[in-house]
């Protein structure tokens, strides 16, 4: 506060020493340039205080949602997102601004930086345009109230001439602003993708951290609008304030600088007062394209879902969800546009007709006053001057007008600027290692971060070591405190447990997805793994594409694999026929997740495994829809090429493949042990029996006490 105390008392200084400057030196010129002085210093005083105010308001907000601490509790979560979300035309936008702006405009050479250049030319041609047109404006009216035929005849077709280049402008103006907007897109596309799809961030966005709901919605709607703003935004500011520049030295030299002062005075004025009854348009547009992307995630989980939903019969739940999504999203949008008519209708009034009628008197200077040192008009000067002050002032108006409509458009892009950039920070972070979560865990939140501040270390190994690493969900539960196990290869690993327990968050932990916490992970370079989930992901393309995913073509040619390799892969699975179930054979297209059924996804899955042949292969209930006869097979199959196998089944009939277990209690605890599958299995139907003797005990207490009575 001092420090702002000092800086107003500094300006009310400046102030009262311009005042005694203008009170002792009277003339026309330090006038204006007093006044206008006066106007930017209390401008300053005026943000300097709101800056402060608000400063000191978003720093209470921040100690009291503790927004460093990094999983937050359900009811504070929402005080730190409201924190980010809100938009406002502050440091943190310009900062975040310059940030996209580095990314699409690269460097001065780039192709951006000449269109940019171009545009600007073309942006000022069209302002010199427009003031030679309106000179040729008053020159016409002149001839036509001089019934001066000729002279009327040669203006039409200058007229005419000027009118090749400023259409010529016009179009170009139009092309460079779609072109730089589409160049915007190309560059942002690029670099989100290239953070999305590096170091599993895109995994992290969807399942590790809760500030992103919906970036599909981001980096396909949202970008694009950011550009197409931006780009607008260029030409809407930089045209009117050029215009503004030229057209008012021009209007002054004809109407004395003092009254384009004084009117000047008078539109800041309005322009403060209506920018301060301005909603804050940037939020409201934030908040329509989260609500919008929410609108359309539950569209595609219902696509995604569609057959599980119909044999639900869900339709009613489902449509009173999309109904209730519907409703919200056009609940603010109705919202928005109220905000719109009673601003637009203000804006209107005040931009149009005060500023027109200020306008019309500052026109009528020439006509009324007479200026010092000017020449006393006829009527057909007098005309002519009207006519060019006229057309010069309503294109300066226009040009003001359009200054003080952008600001509503500045909002928008602050908007969307604040949506893309969360979407980069957000990757940044998750690239950095920290994820923000909610915390739904019921368990005390202080041993969590005790465990989640300790870093675990991962080595690279040809064998697998687990050494006291914990097992945590990203919501913070702790599933195992501290696991220690180990492998080598031909230690084939069975991993059973309840539902929940944390099989395969192991494995996600070893595939590099979920971190580390703590302990060591020695561990084989991730090619060496191969990951096969109970739901195999099918991608989009062709059938050969299907077995050699994730590899592309290119890379099986180069990895020498031939097609009659791939078939006789095919055989082994007994799945030969699917090659012959289009006429394009192994380059046919279809949506293979409904064109095959889930034990076929699974078969597929497999083939996958012995195209790649990894050392060690996690199979995670991927077996789950297929019969025995065919699990012997891929699992026989699978052991004679040499992969090492780390299974999570329930399935009995998997035990004989393994020589390893690990047995997870779901209280946190495990047991780590060799399996002999046999013995065990023989154990197990000897438990069994015994339990079914146990349950017949109470039967044979009732039925002895029975006989006892009798
Ligand atoms: N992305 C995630 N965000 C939050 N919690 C998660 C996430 N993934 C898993 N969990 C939680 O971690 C716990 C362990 O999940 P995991 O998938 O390892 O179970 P599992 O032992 O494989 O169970 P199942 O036999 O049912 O497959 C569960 O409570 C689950 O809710």
């Amino acid at each position: 506060m001092p420090a702002l105390l000092l800086r107003e008392r500094t300006i009310r200084g400046v102030i009262s020493q311009l005042t005694t400057l203008y009170l002792s030196n009277r003339t026309r010129i330090s006038r204006a340039v007093y006044i206008t002085l006066f106007v930017a210093l209390i401008n300053r005083v005026r943000n300097a205080i709101a800056e402060q105010k608000a400063a000191s308001v978003r720093e209470a907000a921040l100690r009291a949602s503790g927004a460093s601490v990094k999983l937050t509790s359900p009811d504070d979560g929402d005080a730190a997102t409201k924190k980010r979300k809100k938009v406002e035309l502050n440091r943190e936008f310009f900062r975040s601004l310059l940030r996209l702006m580095r990314i699409v405009v690269p460097g001065w050479r780039s192709k951006e930086t000449r269109l940019l250049i171009s545009h600007t030319f073309f942006l000022v041609v069209r302002t010199l345009i427009s003031v030679k047109v309106a000179a040729m404006d008053g020159a016409i009216v002149k001839a036509l109230i001089k019934g001066n035929g000729r002279e009327f005849l040669k203006r039409i077709v200058w007229w005419m001439l000027i009118a090749v280049p400023a259409t010529f402008t016009n179009s170009m103006l139009s092309y460079h602003q779609a072109e730089l907007s589409l160049r915007y897109r190309t560059r942002l596309t690029h670099y989100i993708h290239d953070q999305y799809l590096s170091k599993l961030t895109f995994y992290g966005i969807s399942a590790l951290d809760d500030r992103i709901k919906n970036p599909d919605q981001l980096i396909a709607v949202d970008v694009a609008k950011f550009s197409n703003s931006l780009a607008e935004l260029y030409s809407n500011l930089a045209k009117p304030f050029l215009d503004m520049t030229i057209y008012t030295a021009s209007l002054s030299k004809s109407v004395g600088g003092e009254g384009v002062v004084f009117m000047s005075l008078l539109v800041q004025l309005s322009a403060s007062v209506m920018r301060a009854l301005t909603p804050p348009f940037g939020k409201y547009v934030a908040d329509e394209a989260r609500l919008e992307g929410e609108f359309r995630f539950q569209h595609s989980r219902l696509i995604d879902h569609s057959e599980e939903v119909a044999l639900y019969a869900g339709h009613a739940a489902e449509k009173d969800t999309l109904d209730k999504g519907y409703f919200t999203l056009i609940k603010h949008v109705n919202y928005i546009l109220r905000r719109r008519f009673y601003h637009g209708f203000m804006e209107d009034f005040v931009i149009k007709y005060f500023w027109g009628a200020l306008g019309l008197m500052l026109c009528s200077v020439p006509v009324f006053v007479k200026i010092p040192g000017g020449a006393v008009l006829n009527m057909g000067d007098r005309t002519e001057s009207f006519v060019t002050n006229r057309r010069m002032l309503l294109s300066a108006s226009d040009a003001f007008g359009r200054v003080m409509f952008s600001y509503r458009e500045i909002m928008e892009l602050a908007g969307y600027t604040s949506r893309v950039s969360t979407l980069l920070d957000t990757m940044d972070d998750i690239q950095a290692g920290h994820f923000e979560k909610k915390l739904v865990s019921s368990s005390g939140t202080e041993d969590n971060e005790a465990v989640l501040k300790g870093r675990g270390k991962v080595v690279e190994s040809e064998n697998i070591v687990f050494i006291d690493v914990p097992i945590i969900s990203p919501n913070g539960d702790v599933l195992v405190k501290a696991l220690s196990f180990s492998l080598k290869p031909g230690d084939h690993l069975l991993v059973v447990g309840p539902n929940g327990c944390g099989k395969s968050s192991l494995f996600r932990i070893l595939g590099g997805l979920w971190p580390v916490y703590g302990g060591t992970v020695y561990k084989p370079p991730f090619s060496d793994i191969f990951y096969i989930p109970q739901r195999p992901y099918l991608s989009r393309g062709s059938l050969r594409q299907q077995i050699i995913y994730p590899d592309g073509l290119r890379t099986m040619r180069a990895k020498g694999t031939t097609d009659a390799e791939l078939l006789s892969i095919l055989r082994i699975l007994n799945l030969e026929h699917l090659v012959e179930l289009y006429p394009e054979g192994w380059d046919a297209e279809a949506e293979w997740r409904d064109v095959l059924s889930g034990g076929l996804q699974q078969r597929v899955a497999m083939a996958r495994l012995f195209y790649h042949r990894p050392r060690y292969a996690i199979l995670d209930e991927c077996t789950s829809s297929v019969t025995l006869e065919a699990e012997k097979v891929m699992y026989d199959s699978a052991k004679a090429s040499g992969i090492t196998l780390m299974t999570v089944s329930h399935r009995r009939s998997l035990w004989k493949y393994h020589s390893r277990i690990l047995q997870f209690d779901g209280q946190g605890n495990y047991v780590f042990t060799k399996l002999d599958a046999d013995k065990r299995l023989r154990l197990e139907d000897e438990k069994e029996d015994l339990e079914v003797l146990l349950r017949q005990v109470p039967e044979i207490e009732r039925r002895i006490e029975e006989l006892t009575a009798a």
